[in-house]
């Protein structure tokens, strides 16, 4: 997050508000609950702010208890760490988050296709901003700062703002969102888009990861609500909204404190031992069609096909990290994969060699890093990615080895890391296929000079 930023939330009290906590509420057998990590970039993007700055953070816990003492359980248990639980009724979190969250307005912001509205899951979506508006409206004074952040409470500055003024407190609001916003065009398929705009233009700030991404919700606001722009502000009925360009980090240090760690040192020393003779491709993402896994998948066999000295040599390493299991796509998507992980080891395979190692689940940290460190090349081929911040990791880690950071250019990552990165188009199997030829073949003097540049954006670009 930027500088200036930085400093006001210093100053004042600050709310910061998600659809789900960076904890996920477990309950254990004993009856207590126990907190852990969730994942994704939102919670890596926020990570390093609670080292400079004091804030709430409410979000749904991840569960749904009715009864009074188990939700006071848990409201303890978070309390500990600052976090509020929004308690939401699990059917309705279910339609709000996988219904119209994920299975509509997701694809829309990632330009998918063939996206089918439906009234019921988009009932569900008010339901559940409406919920977080009363919450936040309780619990906001008057000179608090609050922050929403992503795509699941578009709703949200509207409606806390209204709720704020029966109150006759006046409101901060800014939202961040961490997806691309696409074109006006397709934006405007979505027969609500009016309404989430509105609900945006309640902020006092929205921000972008990137120009583009920014200049498309002017737009957006521009054609859809006969809005008008001012600058970099947008006048919309009597309100004056600003936006801007707010680049995400990485906290470098975590890395490398974790890297300097004695378990993690010997976990490289067996991996490179491993892989002596072997060129190793990590590519690390949630399994979300999104990151482009199948194309990322048919490139490499193109490329163990166009250069068959090769086969024997290299391995793709490829952590899919499962993600809204319930929903149709993402279930389909995952079986797919493994089809085609399955099909392109049986053609490739001898028996002391495998090209593909596919691990289907979350990874603890310490091994995360250990692989991003040993890694020759880090492979990213999403189709759309608000950010991607698995691109700034592997960078953190390559202090030794210099790899090569192979990335899609519909990456939002992309547009700050153009110079350093082999760059493709991830539909372009071709393409990709000679993209990770450069990137295994390039001498090492090319990698460090391109190392370089990406570590400087990634050291100096912390929040
Ligand atoms: O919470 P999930 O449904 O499991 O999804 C995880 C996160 O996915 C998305 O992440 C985005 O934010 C990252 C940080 O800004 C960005 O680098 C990435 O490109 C985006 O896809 C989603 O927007 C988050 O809300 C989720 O927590
Ligand atoms: O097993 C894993 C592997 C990765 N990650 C983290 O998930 C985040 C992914 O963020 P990114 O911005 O790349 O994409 P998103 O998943 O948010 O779309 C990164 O911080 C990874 O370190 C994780 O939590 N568990």
């Amino acid at each position: 997050m930027p500088n200036a930023e930085q400093s006001s939330v210093t100053k004042r009290n600050l709310i910061v508000v998600s659809n789900r906590l960076p904890l996920s509420v477990k309950r254990t057998e004993d009856g207590s609950y126990t907190s852990s990590m969730s994942s994704g970039g939102l919670v890596t993007s926020l990570s390093g702010l609670t080292k400079t700055t004091e804030f709430r953070w409410f979000g749904w816990p991840g569960m749904s208890p009715q009864e009074p003492a188990e939700q006071e359980k848990i409201r303890q248990s978070l309390g500990a760490h600052n976090a509020i639980p929004v308690f939401l009724d699990e059917e309705l979190a279910n339609r709000h988050y996988n219904g119209f969250s994920n299975q509509i307005l997701w694809p829309t912001l990632h330009y998918q296709s063939g996206v089918a509205f439906d009234d019921g899951p988009w009932e569900a979506y008010k339901k559940v901003n409406e919920i977080f508006a009363d919450y936040i409206a309780d619990a906001a004074q008057e000179e608090d700062l609050v922050w929403v952040h992503d795509y699941h409470l578009m709703l949200l500055p509207r409606l806390l703002r209204e709720r704020m003024a029966k109150k006759k407190r006046q409101a901060c609001i800014g939202f961040s969102l961490h997806t691309p916003f696409p074109a006006s065009e397709a934006m405007r398929t979505l027969p609500v888009a009016k309404e989430l705009l509105q609900g945006l233009l309640s902020s006092t700030l929205v921000g972008f990861h990137t120009e583009d991404y920014r200049l498309n919700f002017v737009e957006s606001c521009q054609y859809l609500l006969n809005a008008r722009a001012q600058d970099s502000s947008i006048l919309y009925k009597d309100r004056l909204v600003k936006t801007g360009r707010f680049t995400v980090g990485i906290d470098p240090e975590k890395f490398n404190d974790t890297l300097r760690k004695g378990e993690v040192q010997a976990r490289i020393k067996q991996l490179n031992e491993r892989y002596k003779e072997i060129k190793v491709i990590l590519g690390v993402d949630r399994l979300d069609y999104i990151k482009g896994l199948t194309q990322k998948l048919h490139g490499f066999e193109q490329f163990l096909t166009d250069n068959p000295r090769w086969q024997g040599k290299v391995v793709l390493v490829q952590v899919a990290v499962p993600s809204r299991e319930d929903v149709k796509e993402y279930q389909e998507l995952e079986t797919q994969i493994s089809c085609l992980v399955g099909k392109i080891n049986g053609k490739f395979s001898q028996p002391e060699y495998t090209p593909i190692v596919y691990l289907h689940r979350s990874i603890p940290f310490t091994e995360l890093t250990a692989l991003y460190s040993i890694a020759d090349m880090c492979l990213l081929t999403s189709s759309r990615d608000g950010m991607n911040l698995v691109a700034f990791e592997y960078i953190a880690c390559q202090e030794q080895r210099h790899g090569v950071l192979a990335l899609s250019e519909f990456a939002g990552a992309s547009v700050f890391m153009a110079e350093g990165t082999v760059a493709f188009h991830p539909a372009n199997i071709k393409e990709m296929s000679q993209a990770i030829n450069k990137g295994l073949t390039m001498s090492r003097d090319e990698r460090t000079e391109r190392y370089k540049k990406l570590e400087r954006f990634v050291n100096r670009n912390t929040r």
